[in-house]
């Protein structure tokens, strides 16, 4: 019998490579090397004699671990195989009278890339605008990838192979302040809130890292299809567009059952709980969507305004932060999202019944950002984060943090005002921006004969 029979052994004794090679030695040569054939046998053996026996301790982990080990032991061209997604054919909706990716549910992949348009005149500007339009309709439906003379450079990078997959795709994009200057006589129907970001006070804001003239925010399934969708853009529009800074970032997946439950950011909180209702269209109406006879240029009903922030959060010195303080800062409970007179997330503070912050303390994250007044729905925004991880700082510190994205109708009333209310928070001893931007997100492109852009365009003719 085999020692790892005789006694209940842990899956660790399993693999111990002296009691293989002793059982080995009894039947064979003492010089020949365990043969890999011989190795998968003996523990198949085990596996089964274990099964058979039901090792009274702990018989699911010894078979689950068991199982684990066999699997381990496949044929060694399986290592490289591409890992399975059922979720390659998601697919979202191109056309419609607002741009996909905004009140989408966020997909576990984001990608923000920022360009300098190099276009020389309107013409060039338009022709960039039609090629963004066809690139993203068909990146967003998927198909075959076209294929050109091989005396040629490939159309398609190739890395999703020939098949190119929607893998939940969606494709917005936004205009910059700085698009609006002299280059293409845009100046005059510039929306009336859009401006070049300010340095707010806790900002260290590195140059190469903010602004552009157009913004591509990409999300999808996995950080590939995103890099695929940016490599298609780029190859396509030579000339016309020029990167200026990127930033990738991710959402961690959860079970299916736990959907009603907000993803956590990088210091470990749910974050997104008191997030407007994005499929309440009256509220969306109001809080993100430009409307028309609002004020802002006719073209630019069906837009709304992106605020987009990496925010760097200083993880090492958070993780040596009590827990109880963490808390403080936020103002809600780490394990479950509820506020302090709340049970669960969804629960809304009370703050008229806690005016001196007895409860939650008045400069705690959420009522800064929300004090929940009678005019609080005038500054709702509505948050699309990414939590992002970039290696390591020179001083050996992680480069971790927040890709803050967020939508408004209205970029005074939105983001600017809840950004005075949060500057000198708590929290600031932890995360430092250090990029970013203000843009205009397009209204939505109607159909096939419509185009992105198309309304500024013609309101500058
Ligand atoms: C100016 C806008 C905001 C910035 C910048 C911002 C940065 C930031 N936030 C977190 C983590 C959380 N934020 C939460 C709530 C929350 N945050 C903002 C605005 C900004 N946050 C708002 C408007 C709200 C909602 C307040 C409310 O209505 O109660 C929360 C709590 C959970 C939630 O509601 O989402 C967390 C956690 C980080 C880490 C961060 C910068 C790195
Ligand atoms: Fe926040």
């Amino acid at each position: 019998m085999l020692p790892i029979l005789a006694s209940c052994a842990t899956p660790l004794d399993w693999i111990d490579e002296t009691e293989l090679m002793e059982e080995d030695n009894k039947s064979h040569d003492r010089n020949a090397p365990i043969s890999p054939g011989r190795r998968r046998l003996l523990l198949g053996a085990g596996v089964g004699a274990i099964a058979a026996a039901g090792c009274p301790f702990m018989p699911q982990a010894a078979s689950a671990a068991a199982q684990a080990l066999a699997a381990s032991e496949l044929p060694g061209d399986a290592v490289t195989n591409a890992p399975e997604s059922d979720k390659t054919q998601e697919r979202q909706p191109f056309y419609g009278p607002h741009q996909p990716g905004i009140l989408t549910p966020r997909p576990a992949a984001g990608m923000i890339a920022s360009f300098d348009v190099l276009a020389r005149d309107r013409s060039e500007l338009e022709k960039l605008l039609h090629t963004l339009t066809e690139r993203i309709a068909f990146l967003m439906q998927g198909g075959k990838a076209s294929q050109l003379d091989p005396k040629f450079p490939p159309p398609d990078s190739g890395i999703l192979g020939p098949d190119i997959i929607p893998d939940n795709l969606t494709v917005t994009v936004a205009l910059g302040d700085s698009l609006f200057d002299n280059r293409f006589g845009l100046k005059p129907a510039k929306p009336l809130r859009l401006t070049r970001m300010k340095r707010f006070p806790n900002d260290a804001l590195e140059k190469e890292l903010c602004h552009g003239d157009l913004l591509i925010q990409f999300c999808s399934n996995t950080p590939d299809t995103n890099i695929h969708a940016l490599r298609d853009i780029v190859k396509n529009t030579p000339s016309l567009l020029l990167l200026r800074w990127k930033q990738e970032g991710t959402v961690p997946v959860q079970p299916p059952k736990r959907a009603d439950e907000s993803a956590r950011n990088f210091l470990g909180f749910r974050d997104g709980s008191a997030n407007p209702d994005a499929g309440d269209n009256a509220l969306m109406s109001r809080v993100v969507w430009v409307q028309p006879g609002s004020g802002e240029p006719d073209w630019a009903a069906g837009g709304t305004y992106q605020v987009v922030r990496i925010i760097r959060n200083f993880v090492e010195r958070w993780d040596r932060t009590p827990l109880q303080e963490q808390e403080t800062i936020f103002g809600r409970r780490k394990e479950s999202g509820a506020p302090f007179d709340g049970k669960t997330e969804a629960d809304v503070p009370n703050y008229a019944a806690d005016p001196d912050g007895k409860v939650t303390p008045l400069d705690a994250h959420i009522r800064l950002a929300n004090p929940r007044d009678k005019t609080a729905e005038q500054h709702l925004i509505l948050r699309r984060p990414f939590n992002y991880s970039n290696g390591i700082s020179k001083s050996g510190q992680l480069e971790m943090g927040l890709l803050f994205i967020a939508f408004q109708a209205d970029l005074e009333k939105g983001f600017i005002t809840v950004q005075k209310r949060l500057d000198g928070e708590p929290l600031e001893e932890y995360i430092k921006p250090v990029g970013g931007g203000f843009f205009f997100a397009l209204p939505g492109v109607k159909d096939e004969k419509d185009y992105l852009g198309r309304t500024l365009l013609e309101a500058t003719a």
